[in-house]
């Protein structure tokens, strides 16, 4: 869907992004992540042309995106990015209705889709559609950020730090939803976060960059498991590598039959992190464990996580 073929870009003298080689299918959730200035927002700014690439080749659906306006590329590519950008002038309606009424959609297809994805993103329509960013929280216009990107069903979803100004509970719900959405509706996405457990969270990619060029391009689990060199273990968090691979794994994996028992039930769903700290909390060896709809499913036996993972294969996408 896009593919970089030793692409470049030099400001001034200084290499930003040197010789970059990159495709990204369709549905993928690729997130680029890596020190500051190793040219993550680059990458992706050069994708829908708000950077222009001095050497190489950036294709979009087969075609150069030199071939593309940048108007039409733009509209075929959601954008959302840490400080928002939305219209302080324009109502939360008016804001997220802003592509497709560039492309002309009937007002009632843009109501409807506005008023979809206010409930998806859970600002009820009733509440929100009427107010105007001042009138809204960080968290609540980064949303309308967020859906304003997705208005027009784009092709491709691109996000730059989304979700950096947000405090860490409402950064975990929207990453939630974010996840949600791509499980969803299969959009593409690519995505530029500083932060390694959002990073290992969402995406079924890693795109680890330093000093301009690729480090390492993986899944989650490939990371861990083939590290490429001391640069990608400490990225990662050399101390509580174990604890974050973890969070790779679901209870589920572990899940074994066994009657209801006393104890705070966790999720078939939640990671293997998150069992961790519940059988520590807790203090117990065995935690039972409910579906998502609250019935008993079975427990897991904290001995368990030290099983190798029963999916541990590193040439398998672990986000399917
Ligand atoms: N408009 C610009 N003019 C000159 N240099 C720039 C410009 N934009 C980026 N750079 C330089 O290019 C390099 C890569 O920047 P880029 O913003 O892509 O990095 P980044 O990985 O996204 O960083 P951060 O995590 O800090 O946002 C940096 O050295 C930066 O200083």
């Amino acid at each position: 869907m896009i593919e970089f073929d030793n692409v470049s870009k030099v400001y001034g003298g200084h290499p930003a992004v040197t010789d970059l080689n990159l495709s990204i299918g369709q549905g993928e959730f690729v997130v680029l992540i890596g020190p500051s200035g190793s040219g993550k927002s680059t990458t992706l700014r050069m994708i829908n042309r708000l950077v222009e690439h001095d050497r190489g080749r950036i294709r979009f659906a087969g075609r150069e995106i030199r071939d593309f306006k940048p108007e039409d590329l733009r509209r075929r590519m959601g954008y959302a990015i840490q400080s928002v950008g939305l219209f302080p002038h324009w109502t939360v309606e008016k804001n997220i209705a802003t592509v497709p009424r560039l492309l002309a959609w009937p007002k009632d297809k843009i109501r409807a889709r506005v008023h979809e994805l206010l409930e998806l993103l859970q600002l009820p329509h009733a509440e929100f559609a009427k107010r105007y960013p001042h009138e809204l929280s960080g968290g609540q216009q980064q949303r309308v950020g967020v859906a304003r990107a997705l208005a027009a069903d784009p092709e491709i979803l691109l996000m730059d730090e989304p979700f950096g100004a947000l405090d860490p509970v409402t950064r975990i719900v929207m990453q939630r939803e974010l996840k949600r959405i791509h499980a969803l509706a299969g959009k593409t996405i690519v995505m530029v976060t500083h932060d390694i457990d959002e990073a290992l969270f969402l995406a079924s990619r890693v795109v680890l960059l330093k000093d301009g060029q690729i480090v390492q391009d993986g899944t989650p689990l490939e990371l861990f498991s083939h590290p490429a060199s001391d640069f990608v273990v400490d990225f990662l968090g050399r101390a509580e590598l174990g604890i974050k691979r973890l969070g790779l794994g679901s209870v589920r994996e572990h899940l074994r039959p066994g009657r209801p028992t006393v104890g705070k039930a966790i999720s078939v769903d939640a990671s293997l992190r998150e069992a961790l700290s519940a059988f520590i909390v807790q203090g117990t060896p065995i935690l039972p464990v409910i579906n998502t709809n609250g019935s008993h499913a079975g427990e897991m036996h904290f001995s368990d996580l030290l099983l190798p993972r029963k999916d541990a294969d590193p040439t398998k996408d672990q986000s399917a």
